[in-house]
């Protein structure tokens, strides 16, 4: 390139720079005069908050920031970084005020830890809209009800919701029981890390048998799915959505063909190939779905055979609120995915805080006593209701962890709405984050210990779970968009915790050359505010949860398994 040519490209670099830097300038003022218009305390960060390389890379490197930056700059930084409203608890709160906006040269968000306010925007739901990232993140496999607002939205939640019943709760329940009876029998005597992932495998297997009668017997790790396999397409395709589950981002957001390159880790190669073959299985799993309809009168009582059911019935009577096979599917998928992670991480840490708190373990044994000694015998409709502590652990250990530390809506027009402050004015673009994690620790609605696992608290003098009020607990958020497999998690959870429980204590394994009870529990507990935000809250280190499982009247001989 001649002297001018290179002189040339130098200045045409430069004025883009210079443009970029001033249209972001620009937006930076923009932010600034709509938080000012919200009307409520702002915090103002020079960084490119939405930027790739700062989302990827921050999270990996957010421990290493706070250890060597100086105080004042990281402080900018953190309240950008996922995960930070967990890591902060309220800091950020007790500094700002209940309700604040983020102003950054790339976003004006709002963050909620007001309950009326946050009750406010969620019950609004044509005015504060699903955000367009999370319908981009959970669409990849069709549109479903994740990816919809408006009248799309609820012809796909009347589907959903109509088949999240009673009929789904008992499959759950005999399948939460029966799995977990295998994983106590297992566990029993054994000392190791191999809790949680036992906990994943359980609820996988448990989402199989709910959303496509796929039966799996348990196993201590997720089973792996290897390439041509020559598996049927229904194992497959469980198989796959089990894949997708425990790797979704790369899942979600970079192509197929490159998961299958070379470069890659073969666990990766494995998805990128099973993502490709995943609209041949659908279609078979569907059809195969729809002959055994036909030859058994449609007797399963699987999510994917009521979806496919009503479906079908509401195309023959042209209601309009029929689904195509393309959004069956990303239905399904969504069944898979939302209802694996939140429950099965749900279950793992109320199983590491029982093992923290042994009094509160021996709370909940204490109701267990009352039940037969054979959870396979266990009736739904007889003892769910009665495991009413077993219950207030779940409810506990989602106020301190909850899987989803924010609900996220977008406006797309201007909106209004009043608080004691006076009027408030939001001009789109603007995201809103009402945050579950703040909510939760606030001593105006929990008193004076919030910060405390103390799963007495949800029961009352008649020994009833008590109801929070109003917008101060959300863990499954709340207003139309309120999470449908709620009852369903609820079910999963006290089936397996009550079954693991009912004849079976866990305790913290000596590690570390720690040996005393307190310290050992202490060294759980500081594993567990260790935890990150992936597609939902977990364990930074999952297999440092090391555990030593007992089974009353079990002779020992433990075997160790670190
Ligand atoms: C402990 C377990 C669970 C927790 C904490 C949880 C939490 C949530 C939350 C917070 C939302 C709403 C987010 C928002 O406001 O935008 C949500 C939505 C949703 N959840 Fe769950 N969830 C759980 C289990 C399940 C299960 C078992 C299923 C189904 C199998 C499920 C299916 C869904 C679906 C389909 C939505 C979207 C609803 C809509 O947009 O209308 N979840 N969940």
């Amino acid at each position: 390139m001649t002297d001018l040519g290179s002189a040339l490209l130098r200045t045409a670099l430069k004025l883009l720079l210079g443009l970029y830097l001033f249209y972001k300038l620009f937006s930076f003022a923009r932010h600034y005069i709509h938080a000012r218009h919200a009307g409520f305390p702002i915090f103002v960060s020079p960084v490119f908050s939405k930027a790739i390389p700062f989302l990827v890379l921050a999270p990996a490197l957010q421990p290493v920031l706070r250890k060597y930056l100086p105080e004042w700059i990281y402080d900018r930084l953190d309240l950008l970084i996922l995960g930070w409203e967990f890591r902060s608890k309220r800091r950020y709160q007790e500094r700002l005020g209940k309700v604040f906006s983020i102003v950054t040269p790339d976003e004006c968000a709002l963050v909620v830890a007001d309950a009326d306010i946050g009750t406010l925007i969620l019950q609004r739901k044509n005015d504060f809209l699903q955000a367009p990232i999370t319908a981009t993140f959970m669409g990849f496999l069709g549109p479903n009800i994740f990816t919809n607002n408006g009248d799309e939205w609820k012809r796909h939640r009347r589907l959903f919701s109509a088949n999240l019943d009673e009929r789904i709760s008992r499959t759950v329940w005999t399948e939460g029981c029966q799995q977990s009876v295998t994983m106590r029998d297992y566990m029993a005597g054994r000392a190791g890390g191999e809790t949680l992932d036992g906990l994943r495998s359980l609820a996988v297997n448990v989402i199989g048998q709910a959303g496509y009668s796929q039966k799996q017997p348990w196993s201590p790790q997720l089973r792996e799915l290897g390439m041509h396999t020559g598996t049927d397409d229904r194992t497959a395709y469980f198989s796959t959505l089990s894949m997708i589950a425990n790797a979704f981002v790369q899942a979600a957001l970079v192509p197929s063909w490159v998961l299958r390159l070379p470069t890659m880790p073969s666990s990766i190669q494995t998805l990128g190939y099973h993502l490709q073959r995943i609209p041949e299985y659908t279609k078979s799993v569907l059809n195969e779905e729809r002959s055994i309809i036909e030859n058994e009168s449609g007797a399963r009582s699987n999510f994917l055979s009521l979806l496919v059911r009503l479906s079908d019935a509401e195309k023959r009577s042209k209601t309009g609120f029929s689904l195509t096979d393309e959004e069956i599917s990303g239905n399904l998928f969504v069944f898979t995915t939302a209802g694996f992670e939140t429950t099965a991480n749900t279950m793992g840490y109320s199983v590491a805080l029982l093992a923290a708190h042994p009094q509160y373990q021996d709370w909940l044994r204490e109701e267990l006593q009352g039940l037969d000694l054979d959870p396979t015998t266990w009736a739904y409709d007889d003892v769910f209701p009665k495991c009413k502590r077993t219950l207030a652990i779940m409810l506990e250990t989602l106020r301190l962890f909850p899987p989803v530390l924010h609900s996220m809506r977008a406006i797309h027009e201007s909106q209004q709405f009043v608080s004691e402050r006076g009027t408030h004015s939001l001009f789109p673009p603007m995201d809103i984050f009402i945050s579950q994690a703040a909510i939760h620790l606030d001593p105006e609605y929990w008193g004076p210990d919030p910060e405390a696992f103390r799963p007495t608290r949800w029961i009352d003098g008649a020994g009833q779970v008590i109801t929070p009020a109003k917008g101060t607990f959300i863990p499954w958020s709340e207003g139309a968009r309120m999470c449908p497999g709620m009852k369903m998690s609820q079910v999963e959870f006290v089936s397996t915790i009550a079954t693991l429980f009912r004849s079976s204590k866990c305790e913290v394994l000596p590690t570390g050359g720690l040996y005393r009870a307190e310290d050992l529990q202490q060294r759980l507990k500081d594993l567990m505010a260790d935890s990150v935000t992936k597609l939902t809250l977990q364990f930074r280190d999952p297999n440092a949860v090391l555990l030593h499982w007992m089974q009353d009247g079990f002779c020992e001989e433990s075997v160790v398994n670190t």
